[in-house]
């Protein structure tokens, strides 16, 4: 069995903690700065962070094109919390400089969360995922309002859209890198598997 190589994007947010579930789900993980290490990875994590930092620092390191065009040809995506901002084709409440990879056909509201509760865990039951509900960080964490037809909903927590996936991308809001449990990215590792 191939074992795929899958960076993390490393200009700012939770990479290490990434890292490591990666390895810990049996993937080659590494982490990504320069369109030349983008270059060299079959698929992608965008982790957590400052989505409008994350923004700014692809394009100063000359990212965002090289980005943009890998997503468009396919390469499988995961995005968490800022992450999941970057891969939304639309989003609500963020800066009006702040630029997006886009990739999954959804509306995202930055921060949505963030304003009754700044921080808390939450069981989430996650379609395609066994084993009983993933624990899930929420840190400031964006919903998703609406999703395209082409977009499918993994999970929801409270009424809210939580995951979502359209094709080789997929998004969370919330951060499973920080709780030990790495069943989302074992199902992530699979996704990048199937397409090797
Ligand atoms: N934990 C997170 O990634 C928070 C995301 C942050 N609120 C943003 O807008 O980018």
């Amino acid at each position: 069995m191939t074992t795929p190589v899958i960076g993390v994007l490393a200009l700012q947010g939770d990479v290490r903690e990434h890292l490591i579930a990666l390895a810990a789900a049996d993937a080659v993980a590494r982490p990504v700065r320069r369109p030349e290490e983008l270059a060299e990875v079959d698929a992608l994590v965008i982790p957590g962070g400052e989505s409008t930092t994350m923004s700014k620092l692809a394009v100063l390191f000359g990212m965002l094109e090289p980005l943009r065009e890998r997503v468009r040809a396919g390469m499988p995506v995961y995005g968490t919390c800022a992450g999941m901002i970057m891969l939304a084709d639309k989003l609500l409440d963020g800066r009006e400089d702040q630029e997006t990879l886009g990739g999954i056909d959804m509306i995202v509201r930055r921060n949505a969360f963030g304003r009754q509760n700044e921080s808390f865990e939450a069981r989430i039951d996650f379609a395609g995922i066994d084993g009983g509900p993933v624990e899930g960080v929420f840190i400031r964490a964006p919903w998703v309002e609406s999703v395209g037809a082409s977009a499918e909903v993994l999970a929801t927590y409270d009424g809210h859209t939580v995951a979502v996936r359209q094709g080789n991308v997929l998004a969370t809001s919330f951060h499973p890198e920080l709780t030990g449990d790495d069943r989302v990215h074992a199902y992530f590792v699979d996704m990048v598997r199937a397409g090797l």
